[in-house]
């Protein structure tokens, strides 16, 4: 590993589907690399909290809608926290960091990432981030095969459906214990979280490709590590990955 930490730059790459532990899997990895952290999720997301904040229908089809969308996104003023210690996202001076991870985002999302103008606006953002940054973990859906192909380092991390939605289940009913106060945790059906996990990434799947690794990046498939064994799994792989191109 001391290899890696002597590079300047040092960008890794990570895709994979909802629930394979992209955002926390590159946050702990991005941690352990003294490097920054992108979650490009996060920025979809701020998109999508911003369009439906000014009530625009993101069920429409019309191109009236969709030209407002664009002329909403590009007109926002968003501001990212690429700490890993630090999630702080800010849209037009409102802390949006937990109302981007609302349900209703969530199930809205993939029509304004789908549309193309937003996204090479958000793209020109992230590789300027990426750019300025020098050393970090940047994850999302597209980042090994679009937002950074040169990447020293590129993984798709997958799990096995089944895992993904376990995970996913075990996350939304954590979070809804600790936010009832006492209540009894709410719990998510295989229907709810289907909808939540496989929907989505059948949706996104007609934008980006994240379910087949694309050539010279990396698979990780979790479905029989625990997070810790993962994050080491990704580490091996990007220092033989940076191996292989010093060589
Ligand atoms: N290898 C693992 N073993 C057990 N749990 C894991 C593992 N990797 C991630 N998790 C847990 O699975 C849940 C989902 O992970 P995470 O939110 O990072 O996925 P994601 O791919 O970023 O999802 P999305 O794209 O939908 O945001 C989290 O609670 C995380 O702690
Ligand atoms: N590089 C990316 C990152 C994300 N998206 C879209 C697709 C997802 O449904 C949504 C939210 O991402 P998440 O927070 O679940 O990782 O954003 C994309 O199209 N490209």
């Amino acid at each position: 590993m001391s290899e890696l930490s002597a590079l300047n730059t040092l960008v890794v790459a990570i895709d994979g589907p909802s629930g394979s532990g992209k955002s926390s899997v590159s946050m702990e990895t991005a941690r352990r690399l003294d490097a920054q952290f992108l979650d490009t999720g996060a920025m979809y997301r701020a998109a999508t909290w911003l369009c439906l904040e000014q009530g625009i229908d993101l069920t429409s089809t019309d191109a009236s809608t969709k030209q407002l969308i664009i002329d909403t996104v590009t007109a926002g003023q968003l501001e990212l926290s690429t700490d890993p210690d630090v999630e702080r996202v800010v849209m037009n001076g409102t802390d949006i960091t937990e109302a981007i991870r609302s349900e209703r985002v969530s199930q809205n999302v993939s029509a304004v990432a789908g549309i193309h103008e937003v996204r090479q606006f958000l793209i020109a953002q992230q590789r300027a981030i990426i750019t300025n940054a020098g050393r970090i973990v940047a994850e999302g859906r597209d980042i090994t095969t679009v937002v950074a192909r040169d990447a020293e380092a590129r993984i798709l991390l997958t799990a096995s459906e089944e895992v993904r939605l376990a995970r996913r289940g075990l996350q939304l009913n954590t979070t809804a214990t600790e936010s009832a106060e006492g209540e009894l945790a709410s719990s998510y059906s295989e229907e709810d979280l289907k909808k939540i996990v496989t929907e989505r990434d059948k949706k996104d799947s007609a934008t980006t490709s994240f379910t087949e690794a694309a050539d010279g990046v990396d698979t990780v498939d979790s479905t029989e590590l625990d997070f810790g064994q993962t994050v080491e799994a990704v580490l091996n792989s990007v220092a033989h990955q940076v191996a292989a191109k010093n060589r």
